[in-house]
């Protein structure tokens, strides 16, 4: 998710749960083939498995977009087939894409002949007005022809004029029932259903249609929801981390990037806003953000406010 999920961001994910799959904001070809390709796509070595998102629709430079990102360890390819933003239009890709399946076959195709790691595709169910099946079938189809196996379905439509990027997470009803479809209709591809889905009773449920969740916002603003998964859905039943564990595991990280990376910009916050929603629904939670975005307090560069942040919620809590 672009500016939420960073490395930063995907670090301190991976220490609540060691096996659910992390995706990067989506990054553009532009940036990769004419920008700073290590700001891009460097990442810690404990994210994997971690995919690398990428938006375009020029076969040619997404290939050569893929195969930065499998030179630099990605475990995935993904190509952006659901992002509705005026800009990303502007650009061509996205979720506008959807109305050129062919193309976006061809890109699949391109990234394949690559890289050798996965090539998966995020969509939506439709675009605009056009709610029928036989639209985004017919899309899943044509991109399976050219090799793609994996599709995670974002269960709504996009409204490519007239709503904002959040309008269009909210507003265009989620039909879940599109993405069981898909996976009837075609048993033999893996299909990821995404969109409003919060507990982990949720994600059971839709485990009985589809092959895999994606969680955005929830993982994001909650993010100790991921602490159950390693057991209940990948059978890793080795102990999790408390809360307070992922706080004292992110301190050294947190030093480390501030040695390495202060002199270019880095702050403290930089690192923390991620993680003001760990505490989320216990008491004295807001007391843990309040300490853990007081600027006076980041702007010390101590990362052992973590730890204070969290005694002055059992204080308050
Ligand atoms: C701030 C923000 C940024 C997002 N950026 C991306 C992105 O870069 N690529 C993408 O595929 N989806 C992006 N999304 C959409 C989410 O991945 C997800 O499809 C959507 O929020 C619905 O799932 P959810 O209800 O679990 O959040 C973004 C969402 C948010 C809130």
């Amino acid at each position: 998710m672009m500016d939420w999920t960073d490395r930063h961001c995907r670090k301190f994910h991976r220490e609540i749960t060691r096996h659910t799959w992390l995706y990067t904001e989506m990054v553009t070809t532009g940036a990769l083939v004419y920008g700073d390709v290590e700001r891009h796509l460097r990442f810690n070595e404990e994210e994997h498995p971690v995919a690398l998102q990428l938006g375009g629709s020029d076969p040619a430079d997404l290939a050569t977009s893929a195969k930065l990102g499998q030179q630099w360890g990605y475990d995935e390819i993904n190509l952006n087939c659901g992002c509705p933003s005026e800009r990303v239009q502007k650009g061509a890709f996205g979720a506008c894409l959807m109305a050129e399946p062919q193309l976006v076959a061809d890109c699949v195709k391109a990234m394949r002949d690559a890289v050798t790691i996965d090539v998966t595709v995020k969509h939506r169910i439709g675009i605009d007005r056009n709610e029928e099946y036989g639209f985004v079938r017919d899309f899943v189809g044509t991109i399976a022809d050219a090799g793609c196996t994996t599709f995670i379905v974002h269960a709504r439509n996009a409204i490519l004029k007239g709503l904002s990027p959040k309008e269009n997470r909210e507003i265009p009803p989620l039909k879940y029932e599109v993405a069981y479809q898909l996976k009837r209709e075609f048993p033999d591809l893996e299909i990821i259903i995404n969109g409003g889905i919060k507990s982990s009773d949720e994600i059971a449920l839709h485990l009985e249609h589809v092959d895999g969740v994606m969680l955005g916002r929830e993982a994001y603003h909650n993010p100790y929801v991921m602490a159950e998964y390693d057991a209940r859905f990948y059978g890793d039943a080795a102990p999790v981390k408390t809360r307070e564990e992922v706080l004292a595991a992110m301190i050294p990280y947190i030093q480390a990037q501030l040695d390495l990376h202060a002199a270019r910009g880095l702050k403290l916050n930089s690192i923390t806003r991620h993680m003001l929603g760990l505490m989320a629904g216990l008491g004295g939670a807001r007391s843990f953000r309040q300490v853990m975005s007081d600027p006076k307090r980041l702007a010390a560069a101590d990362p052992h406010l973590l730890l204070e942040a969290a005694a002055g919620m059992r204080r308050a809590g």
